[in-house]
């Protein structure tokens, strides 16, 4: 039987946000999160989770105060039955098992499905049940009537076996712009049953924000005893906002993922709809665990081996970056003009880019971040500020001849640095040259020949080890001139500059190359296109890394000097070993 309807009064439509802050208090509430990154997320391609990885994960949600976490569907594959076997001791969350309603013919004894979520033994099931009309028809191939008493069946059972109960209404706003009648029969089963939550899916992700609020509101005045939660798919972009409007009408509970993971496009953000959800609207979902955003999300983001989006909001590494001069004028005059909150509420932080747009300010900024004071540095004479304009021109000049330093710091730094009065580089290249040799060689016999190149490449180097300032007859300047062989130009010149300064330098053995990134950046120009060449370095005993640029229409050139810079930036703080004899 399909239950009477109210029809939706578009009266009750209101999306305007509460304009004073006492009519906000009145409406702030526990908004709960339940977290389905390790069932829905993994539907996402791509993402594959270990069982470890799945109770890691786990764990890291429950430290941040989730108050549902969806382990898996424990019907659907062993891995996941492991992980409820395996999946103890929550402080704060609630684990939940995943799966659908009985299907259609048998019960809920004799049906596999139930019995493995029976089997998880979680205090929460959330059973997924159609609210469409058409999908029953067409998918379920059963009638409207089976499709109510399969749901009304599977909560009944899992309510008799006393666990908590909610409704996962696949299709349910679509069902409802085609059916409102029986889809919203389907949610009566469910309370009628027993059930705890209703939540409401836009499963294909094509419901626009104000259509899920009227909906939403529908639902809320029917079942107004009964916890609503709202679950979105990402299709248009819209599962945040579309999220954020089912709370806004009257919702209490968001389902989502870290990251926004999921099938085709993507789930809801949790990492998006938590913090609008405490900052701009005064629920309160997570407290001040609220700090622990970023780090989540880049610990998922470790964990699913997916690379770091930089422009996801509140959590990206770009999310409180300024590039543009007036913008970082300003916020260095007031944080506020340039940013919507203070990063630090969900453990981000600001940063300052240098660029071809950026102005004084940037690289004052820069400048102080990295410990050089105008104080220390008028002893030349030379005013800070004229300096700090010379780099800003010289940065303007290198990007347009091809240069990139946002993702290329330690190169700032360096010419930061080399602006200093009284600074002296370890090292000076007097010379270098490279050769490869390449051979064709026929292996085998006559009849039987495999022809292949071989290839040897050679660089030498002639360098001036400066040694520091006062060295005197002690430590007087070197010139080393070396030679070594490599795969190819870029690691035949690595050895020759690391034969010549390891005596010196003895730290530097545990600095290697991690990266090294070529670009063309006139393509036009085909072979003679200026190259650019970034060089990522790590120190391995403290794990710290930084990146060079140098661009040139030679790509060995470019490569040298990126190279260079990179040693001698890991030369700063190291006093060097004097050789009188070497
Ligand atoms: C919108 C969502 O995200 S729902 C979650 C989707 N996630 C997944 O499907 C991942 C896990 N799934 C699986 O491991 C498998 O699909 C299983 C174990 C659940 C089912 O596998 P199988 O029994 O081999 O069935 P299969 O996947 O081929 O087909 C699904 C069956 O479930 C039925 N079904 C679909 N939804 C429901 C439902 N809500 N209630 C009851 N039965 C359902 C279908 O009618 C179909 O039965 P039919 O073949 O008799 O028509
Ligand atoms: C099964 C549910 C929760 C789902 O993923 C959907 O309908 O979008």
């Amino acid at each position: 039987m399909v239950a009477p309807v109210r029809r939706p009064n578009p009266r009750l439509s209101n999306l305007e946000a509460p304009d004073n802050p006492g009519e906000l208090r009145k409406q702030k509430k526990t908004v709960q999160i339940y977290d389905t990154t390790l069932r829905d997320g993994s539907q996402g391609e791509g993402i594959s989770l270990t069982v470890p990885d799945k109770l890691k994960l786990a764990q890291r949600l429950d430290e941040f105060g989730a108050h549902y976490i969806e382990g898996g569907w424990p019907g659907s594959n062993p891995k996941d039955e492991s992980f409820f076997a395996q999946c103890k001791g929550l402080d704060n969350a609630k684990l939940v098992a995943f799966g659908s309603t009985r299907y259609k013919g048998t019960t809920c004894e004799h049906d596999k499905n139930v019995q493995a979520l029976m089997k998880a033994d979680t205090p929460v099931v959330t059973l997924v049940g159609k609210a469409w009309d058409h999908q029953v028809s067409v998918v379920l191939e059963a009638t409207l009537d089976e499709n109510l008493a399969m749901i009304s069946d599977t909560v009944a059972f899992f309510k008799r076996k006393g666990r908590e109960v909610m409704l996962d209404a696949e299709h349910f706003y679509d069902g409802y712009k085609a059916s409102p009648a029986y889809a919203l029969s389907c949610l009566h089963a469910a309370v009628k049953a027993g059930v705890d939550v209703l939540v409401l899916c836009d499963t294909n992700g094509g419901t626009l924000p104000w259509e899920i609020d009227e909906i939403t509101r529908v639902v809320v005045a029917e079942f107004p005893t009964v916890r609503i939660g709202i679950h979105c798919h990402n299709d248009m972009e819209l599962a945040v906002s579309n999220t954020i409007a089912a709370v806004h009408a009257g919702a209490t509970l968001v389902q989502g993922t870290i990251n926004g993971f999921g099938e085709r496009t993507g789930n809801a953000n949790l990492m998006s709809i938590v913090p609008t959800l405490q900052l701009k609207m005064g629920h309160d979902c997570v407290g001040d665990r609220l700090q622990q955003l970023t780090d989540l999300s880049r610990y998922t983001d470790e964990i699913t081996n997916q690379p770091h989006v930089p422009n996801r909001p509140y959590v990206g590494a770009s999310s409180f970056a300024h590039k543009g001069g007036l913008h970082v004028a300003a916020v260095l005059k007031d944080e506020n003009t340039y940013q919507h909150i203070d990063p630090v509420l969900v453990g981000n932080e600001r940063r300052i880019l240098v660029s071809e747009l950026s102005g004084r300010r940037n690289i004052l900024t820069k400048a102080e971040e990295l410990g050089l004071h105008p104080a220390d540095e008028s002893k030349d004479g030379v005013e800070w500020n004229v300096r700090v304009k010379a780099v800003l021109e010289q940065v303007k000049e290198l990007e347009n001849k091809g240069y990139s330093f946002e993702g290329a710091e330690a190169s700032l730094e360096l010419m930061l640095r080399r602006t200093v009065h009284g600074y002296r580089p370890p090292f000076e290249l007097l010379d270098f040259s490279v050769s490869t040799d390449n051979k064709r060689v026929v292996y085998g016999n006559v009849l039987n020949a495999t022809p292949n190149n071989e290839s040897v490449t050679q660089a030498s180097v002639k360098l001036a080890l400066l040694g520091p300032e006062d060295g005197g007859d002690q430590c007087p300047t070197k010139i080393c001139f070396e030679i070594a062989e490599g795969n190819g130009p870029v690691d035949a010149v690595n050895g020759a500059l690391q034969k010549c300064l390891l005596p010196v330098y003895a730290p530097l053995r545990s600095v290697s190359l991690v990266d090294y990134k070529v670009r063309i950046l006139d393509n036009a120009s085909g072979t003679a296109a200026i190259t650019r060449v970034m060089v990522e370095f790590e120190e391995s005993s403290n794990g710290k890394r930084w990146t060079t640029v140098y661009a040139h229409p030679n790509i060995i050139v470019a490569s040298v000097n990126a190279l260079m810079d990179g040693f001698e930036v890991a030369m700063w703080d190291q006093l060097p070993q004097c050789i009188i004899n070497g």
